[in-house]
């Protein structure tokens, strides 16, 4: 922090699973203050965010008010944040939003398209403001990508496996397809076939992601959000898997995110860059 006042978040997606645990990961940061806390679901409107979130009333009514929030976030004396965790429909124009009233987005939100990206990246070029896009907060997640990186060296065959609850909207996801590009990114063609492939259902191989590398997702109750890279040679096979088992894993990384964010003058792509 380059002074004492604290960093004003907002969340937008405030009374959703992952945007719960992050008011209560601002609250408990003494260099942040929640700003204010924005939802579209009527269920929440009005309520505390703190009350909502089962720790003590924060005086944050949460709004359906995107651009007043956005509005009362540039008036503030240090730069504002906004923390996205709300649905692949939305985020585009949420970011959008956020940059254009001088507010840094730090996004968990997934399912962005490349070229979604790339326009977003030139926007927050134009403006020179500091956008983190960031598919999985979780510092297990980035050591698993570094161990499938250094394993891609010695292996040509790899597939991808997410496991994740049935109320996720996108597929595959946005960690799964991040990883993908890490290992497409590294110059080599995986998977070479040795026979001719015939899908007697389509999707049974899964998706193409690129240079070879195939994601099969599987949505159930149950599970929270899971990932295996599977390597295979000849006499042996080599899984390296990460599991969440609570949302509280992504926390460190988003109050991170939130401070680094602010230094930053363009859009960056994954956690590891900020480590
Ligand atoms: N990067 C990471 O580490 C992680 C990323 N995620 C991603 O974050 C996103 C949210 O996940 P999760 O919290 O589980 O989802 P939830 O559905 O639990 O929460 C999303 C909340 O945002 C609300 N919402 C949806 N659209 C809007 C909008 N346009 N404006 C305001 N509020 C909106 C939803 O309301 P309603 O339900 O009424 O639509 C809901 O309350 C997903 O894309 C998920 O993949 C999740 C976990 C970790
Ligand atoms: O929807 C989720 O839950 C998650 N979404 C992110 C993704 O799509 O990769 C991150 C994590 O897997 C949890």
């Amino acid at each position: 922090m380059t002074n004492s006042l604290p960093i004003p978040v907002i969340v937008n997606g405030a009374g959703g699973k992952m945007g719960r645990e992050v008011i209560k990961a601002v609250a408990a940061s003494p260099d942040m203050t929640l700003l204010g806390a924005i939802d579209h679901n009527l269920a929440y409107q009005e309520q505390d965010a703190g009350t909502l979130v089962g720790i003590e009333p924060l005086e944050v009514p949460i709004t359906n008010d995107r651009e007043g929030m956005l509005a009362m976030a540039a008036q503030e004396k240090q730069p504002g944040v906004m923390v996205d965790f709300t649905h692949p429909d939305s985020v585009y124009d949420n970011i959008r939003a956020a940059i254009a009233y001088g507010v840094r987005p730090v996004v968990g939100t997934t399912g962005l398209s490349p070229a979604q990206i790339q326009d977003l990246a030139e926007f927050a070029d134009k403006a020179s403001m500091g956008c983190l896009l960031i598919p999985n907060f979780s510092i297990g997640m980035v050591l698993l990508q570094q161990a499938a990186i250094t394993a891609s060296r010695y292996f040509d065959h790899v597939e991808i496996i997410e496991l994740h609850h049935n109320q996720k909207a996108d597929a595959p996801s946005g960690t799964a397809i991040q990883t993908a590009q890490l290992l497409a990114e590294l110059g080599k063609t995986y998977n070479s076939p040795l026979v001719t492939e015939t899908e007697k259902i389509t999707g049974a191989r899964g998706a193409e992601a690129g240079e070879g590398i195939r994601i099969h997702s599987i949505r159930l109750p149950g599970l929270i959000a899971h990932q295996e890279v599977i390597f295979g040679a000849a006499g042996q096979i080599y899984t390296l898997r990460h599991d969440t088992s609570d949302r509280s894993c992504y926390m460190p990384g988003v109050l991170l995110a939130i401070r680094k964010v602010l230094a930053l003058k363009t859009l960056v792509y994954g956690l590891e860059k900020i480590l």
